[in-house]
């Protein structure tokens, strides 16, 4: 409070007692310390591992209560089944006993069976006199008893026998008794006895046969499944047992999709901490699920957007913004369908641009013309060159971007990366701008020859180098790619690309290298592969987030089932996008009428991608880095003379070069070149001749150079 308000606080005859209120304020005793003695003691209740946790907490608290209800329950059959185990055992020793078992099978073990029969014979005697005796001593002493105190003696001291019986017969590690040979069946089992859940551990060689698990939380129900978290011995890793989740879920005769593994992490977990989860039945045989997009007007671009749900029924968000997406499967297992959802999401933003070029060029992608800035839809030459133009305009605003961002202020611009207020302000002018290309493995793979500031590619080549710029430098300036592939091999995308692009979702492909590809190296062995999904699973496949999900930010990857947007939903969300853009002011481009030319600055772009981008180690390879002779002297002969064949015969190399056949051809071997046979057209007809394919060779002279600008880039380093 300033001076002149103290004063005219004072003075003002509305406020006599003011002065005295704020006195008291300031004279006010802090809190009360039994509330910091309360709140201590329910912090130490949460933490402590001594509390038990159904005591913590409710879940917990109505699921022991149910296990109380069914331990009750359950309790007169198990009593039962344990006093007989318990009278069995007792049979069993009465009668190994009284035949004198361990003196006889000593006698036969050293061969004097013959000599000490008489002695044992005896002995058996004597044990079966005994044995009278002790039946008719209690037999009398109970007539007695019953005679002196009535029946309940009798009852007493039947139950004190059952109760020592079921003592001797209880189920326990090691506990007498045998096995059945075939068991019944174990689903479910595991929930009520958690021996069933070590043996099957103990089955699947997850823990040694010495070992056992320690329970962290007992089964519970979550869902349409059970969960249980559990610690494995010291040693055992977590990680093991996600990657071996297939022999877990036969010891558990489950089906692998309904069995989720998950390592805890952070705070609360550790590496041999293992969370379980087995649903009752076959999650993704349930109907499809419909998007919730579907009941929003609108969606903000930054937040997470609606991609599915897992098996446990979560509902699985995937961040965009920032990262990009590649989508990888076989045909008909729902790509497009994955792909769209998240266009749909970014749809319902108005201040997002869209840019979509659809190669399959059916109907799937026709709702989205009217509300993208680009849109294009089929598969020929035309559609790949536009492709490229799209490219290279993006490119050229990514770097318009940058270089704006670079005269913003800190406020506005806190880092070189797009923020939510500055992809909504219309004046900066760089709003949220998503790139979807559905079958992109057919511009990738086109062969129509550019040129680039006299260099000479193929436009897959040149989409590839544009693609992998875009997808490295872009998503900081608010591009976002989502790339979809029937073919998710490596000749088709490449890997400087594929290793570039932050998430990754497979849906089923063909074998385990496949789902390795859309998902990143080694990822079959530590316990996701997309080949294992079923056919029958549409939309169920694995996620690899670059982010945090609903699952937790520690989750490696996991198996989702995507929402399910028929072509009626689709429409309807895109008749809204473009609703809200109207509004909004925001509709451009193709939605708008208005199909302007791509502004396109090839010098620009060349220039961009070749300052360290991929081509800058192109340009190197091309001027720098000479190869190896006679590899050099080959390879200049082939793009001499390029007449399309895929085979060259030695001969015909060592005479256009003037070389001598047997060190032309042990020189190549050390250049990694081998020869093979081939039939080839000569004078003399066709004929089998020695000789070296073409792609060989190019893949050769390409490794020589890859590895001196390695080499190149190694040395400048150094210095
Ligand atoms: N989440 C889902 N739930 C249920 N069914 C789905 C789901 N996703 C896709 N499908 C079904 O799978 C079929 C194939 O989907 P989609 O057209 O997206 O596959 P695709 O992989 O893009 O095929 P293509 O390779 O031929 O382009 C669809 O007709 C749809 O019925």
């Amino acid at each position: 409070m300033s001076a002149d308000d103290r004063e005219s606080a004072v003075t003002d005859p509305r406020l006599p007692v003011r002065a005295v209120l704020e006195g008291e304020f300031v004279n006010d005793r802090p809190q009360a310390p039994r509330v910091t003695w309360m709140r201590r003691f329910m912090n130490w209740w949460k933490r402590s591992p001594r509390v038990p946790l159904w005591a913590k907490d409710r879940v917990h608290a109505v699921q022991a209560a149910k296990d109380l209800v069914v331990a009750l329950l359950r309790s007169p059959f198990r009593f039962l089944g344990a006093v007989v185990r318990g009278l069995v055992v007792a049979v069993r020793w009465w009668r190994s006993w009284v035949t004198v078992r361990d003196y006889r099978e000593a006698a036969e073990q050293s061969e004097k069976l013959a000599d000490k029969f008489g002695d044992i014979r005896e002995l058996t005697l004597f044990r079966w006199k005994v044995t009278g005796a002790v039946v008719a001593g209690v037999a009398i002493v109970g007539a007695v008893a019953d005679l002196v105190y009535g029946h309940q003696a009798l009852w007493i001291g039947g139950g004190v026998i059952a109760v020592a019986l079921a003592v001797l017969g209880r189920r326990k590690d090691g506990s007498p008794g045998r096995k059945a040979v075939l068991a019944g069946p174990r689903t479910l089992t595991w929930t009520m006895d958690p021996q069933v859940l070590v043996d099957a551990f103990r089955d699947a060689k997850l823990i040694g046969k010495d070992e056992t698990l320690r329970l962290v939380e007992r089964a519970t129900r979550q869902g349409d499944g059970w969960a249980i978290t559990v610690d494995l011995p010291a040693t055992r890793k977590a990680a093991d047992v996600v990657k071996n989740r297939d022999a877990l879920a036969s010891a558990l005769a489950v089906d692998e999709v309904q069995l989720i593994v998950e390592r805890v992490r952070g705070n609360g977990g550790h590496a041999g901490r293992v969370a379980m989860w087995v649903a009752d039945e076959d999650p993704y045989a349930a109907p499809p699920l419909r998007t919730p997009l579907l009941a929003v007007q609108r969606w903000d671009a930054w937040r997470p957007l609606p991609f599915g749900r897992d098996a446990r029924d979560r509902r699985i968000d995937l961040p965009l913004v920032w990262t990009s997406l590649l989508i990888g499967a076989i045909p008909r297992q729902g790509k497009t369908m994955a792909a769209r959802l998240v266009a749909a999401a970014l749809i319902l933003d108005p201040h997002v641009r869209l840019y979509v070029a659809d190669f399959k060029a059916g109907k799937d992608w026709i709702s989205a013309a009217q509300v993208a800035h680009r849109f294009m839809s089929g598969d020929g030459t035309e559609h790949v060159l536009a492709l490229i133009d799209w490219l290279v305009e993006l490119v050229g605003e990514v770097q318009g971007r940058y270089r704006r961002m670079q005269e913003l202020d800190d406020l506005t611009c806190p880092e070189s990366k797009v923020t939510p207020d500055m992809s909504r302000d219309r004046a900066l002018d760089m709003p949220i701008t998503a790139v979807f290309i559905d079958e992109v493995q057919l511009p990738l793979e086109d062969r129509t020859p550019v040129e680039v500031q006299g260099k000479k590619l193929t436009a897959g080549e040149y989409i590839g180098e544009l693609l992998t710029w875009l997808a490295k430098k872009a998503p900081a300036a608010g591009l976002v790619l989502v790339l979809a592939t029937q073919r998710p091999d490596s000749k088709t995308i490449p890997s400087k690309l594929r290793a570039v692009l932050g998430s990754r979702f497979a849906l089923r492909v063909i074998d385990w290298r496949d789902s390795n590809i859309v998902l990143g190296e080694q990822m079959n062995t530590r316990g996701y592969d997309s080949s294992r999904l079923l056919p029958s699973h549409k939309g169920v496949g694995i996620l690899r987030p670059d982010g945090e999900t609903e699952a937790g930010a520690d989750v490696l990857a996991l198996t989702v089932r995507t929402f399910y947007m028929p072509n009626e939903d689709w429409r309807e969300l895109c008749e809204r996008g473009r609703g809200l853009r109207e509004a909004v002011g925001t509709l451009t481009g193709h939605a708008a009428g208005q199909e302007a030319q791509p502004m396109l600055d090839h010098a620009a772009v060349a220039k961009a991608i070749g300052s360290g981008g991929p081509m800058a180690a192109e340009a190197v390879r091309a001027t720098d880095v000479e190869l190896p002779e006679p590899l050099a002297s080959v390879v200049d002969y082939l793009a001499d003379g390029d007449d399309g064949h895929d085979f060259v015969p030695t001969s015909e190399l060592v005479e256009a070069l003037g070389l001598e056949m047997t060190t032309f051809g042990r020189d190549m071997v050390e250049l990694g070149c081998r020869s093979t046979r081939d039939r080839v057209a000569t004078a003399d007809g066709v004929r089998q001749v020695r000789g070296y394919a073409v792609a060989d060779l190019l893949a050769a002279a390409e490794r020589l150079r890859d590895a001196a600008v390695i080499e190149g880039e190694v040395i400048d380093g150094e210095r």
